[in-house]
């Protein structure tokens, strides 16, 4: 084994045997390599080169790409306990108190308690089941514009629409209606703004010696002005609940305030900007994931007409004409839904590369040894579309999770991470699913979908935006022929 493993990597000198790496640069490493966007293609085609455990060098920091289900089950549960670290990246600690929040906080008690508070008053089955009559309310609003749309048969921007469902489905989550004063539409320019810069990586998180240049570049200072305006709103937010009677307590954050209040004898006092860390994650965990796997599934059916059939048939048939609406309980009957949902996620997992994880100690992964304090990409795009652990990987095959209906969001099977797994895994995925799986079904419920005039299926492509987290390069924009639940056919 330590021959084969002194062919295949590289010693650095000091006995230590290092996962092999591509050629890089003098000063900057293997950066070039890595470009603007689709990060997570390129980092398929440097596996395929080099292996599922590869090493890079970011500038001065070393980067470990894990790209097989086998390694992300050797890091996600095997040694999750040594891969649980958050590097502190640069926009992060300016726009999240200092990574005061859950998801960038570093490993440790702090993030153990707050991680627990959003599991109990945030995210829990019995919480998410309380907004079951917001959701209902939020679908039938996206149905009722999608039906005064399509009055003249005009197109309808579907992506827009949706984004616009997920956000008022999270801020009435969190707020309910009450939000600083702030127009909605402001508000979410905001939160736009702030996963922009979240998606930037600063020069100093490559080279910590470089500060300056962040400065320089004028990232600190829009750093610093994103962060002051989400804080004055939140700030706003939080005295304007502070100021309601008990009795109207209505949003996840007068839970928490509550939780302020009561919490002090447990060891652990959660503060005002604790609190306003927990939110910020709701918005950015919650908006854009959700919509995402959304918006992919339904362009990956209008894609592939016969499985659009095949699902309308199982939603109509379970929904039936009676009610003139879905319901949450009867999603758990609509498998080939869900199958395509799935599917739509294994193509295109909304987080493609996860959240980076950083070791917490020197380790062992493959034989190869991996000091405290590297970073670690997991490339779950990559495996999700593995030829060595799903039959043609590349096509839209929802039928697959049919046949192995045990392949769930858990993150118990490493071929299938959208959610990822182990102790840093999402929180979020009873608040995400029912959501995701209530408004695609709406969707083709109430709705025959067709192409603008001018494109055909063929044309028609499903192709990635660029960033680091994609989206549909361009907007959905579909033709929607109501149906009236009286009509509908329900074979
Ligand atoms: C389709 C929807 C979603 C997807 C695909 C998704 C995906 C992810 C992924 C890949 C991670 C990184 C986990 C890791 O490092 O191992 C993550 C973390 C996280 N997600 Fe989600 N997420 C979704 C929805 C949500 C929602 C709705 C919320 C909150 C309401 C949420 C809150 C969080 C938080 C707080 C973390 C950080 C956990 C930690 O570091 O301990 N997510 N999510």
């Amino acid at each position: 084994i330590a021959r084969r493993l002194r062919a295949s990597g590289r010693s650095d000198g000091g006995g230590r045997v290092l996962p092999p790496s591509p050629r890089g640069l003098p000063i900057i490493g293997n950066i070039h390599q890595l470009g603007r966007g689709h990060h997570h293609r390129k980092l398929q085609a440097l596996a395929r080169q080099h292996g599922d455990t590869l090493l890079l060098r970011l500038g001065g920091v070393p980067a470990v790409v894990v790209s097989s289900a086998s390694m992300a089950e050797e890091v996600l549960k095997n040694q999750d306990h040594v891969f649980c670290g958050r590097p502190q990246q640069r926009t992060a600690r300016g726009v999240l108190y200092d990574c005061r929040d859950v998801g960038f906080s570093p490993y440790g008690e702090r993030w153990r308690q707050l991680r627990r508070i959003a599991a109990v008053h945030l995210l829990s089955v019995k919480r998410v089941d309380s907004l079951r009559a917001l959701r209902d309310e939020e679908v039938a609003s996206l149905v009722r514009r999608i039906r005064r749309a399509a009055g003249n048969r005009q197109p309808v921007n579907v992506s827009e629409l949706i984004v616009s469902l997920t956000y008022a489905v999270v801020s009435r989550s969190a707020f309910g209606n009450k939000l600083g004063g702030m127009d909605p539409r402001d508000f979410r320019a905001m939160m736009k703004e702030v996963t922009d810069l979240l998606e930037t990586i600063a020069v100093s998180d490559m080279f910590p010696r470089l500060r300056w240049v962040d400065w320089a570049t004028g990232l600190d200072a829009r750093i610093e002005r994103t962060a002051r305006k989400f804080d004055d709103v939140l700030e706003r937010t939080l005295q304007e609940h502070e100021r309601s009677d008990e009795g109207e307590a209505c949003g996840l954050l007068d839970d928490l305030l509550s939780v302020i209040k009561e919490e002090g004898g447990q060891g652990f006092q959660l503060d005002r900007v604790d609190v306003k860390g927990l939110i910020f994650d709701l918005f950015v965990g919650g908006i854009d994931t959700i919509s995402k796997a959304i918006e992919w599934a339904m362009a990956l059916l209008i894609k592939n007409p016969r499985e659009m059939a095949r699902v309308q048939q199982e939603v109509r048939r379970v929904a039936g004409a009676q009610q003139g609406v879905v319901q949450e309980e009867q999603l758990g009957k609509m498998s080939r839904l869900q199958a395509a949902l799935k599917e739509a996620m294994r193509l295109h997992p909304p987080v493609p590369l996860l959240i980076p994880r950083e070791t917490i100690q020197d380790t062992k992964l493959h034989g190869y040894d991996i000091a405290a304090g590297t970073r670690v990409i997991i490339n779950a795009w990559a495996i999700g579309r593995d030829g060595r652990s799903w039959d043609n990987a590349e096509e839209f095959l929802p039928e697959r999770f049919l046949h192995d209906a045990a392949v769930d969001y858990s993150g118990k099977d490493f071929r299938f991470i959208p959610f990822s797994a182990g102790r840093r895994g999402c929180p979020g995925i009873a608040f995400a699913t029912p959501l995701a799986e209530l408004a695609l079904a709406s969707l083709v419920y109430h709705f025959d979908w067709e192409l603008p005039e001018g494109q055909d299926v063929e044309s028609f492509e499903v192709v990635e935006s660029s960033g680091l987290s994609p989206a549909l390069k361009s907007p959905l924009i579909l033709v929607a022929k109501p149906l009236e639940a009286s009509t509908l056919q329900v074979p």
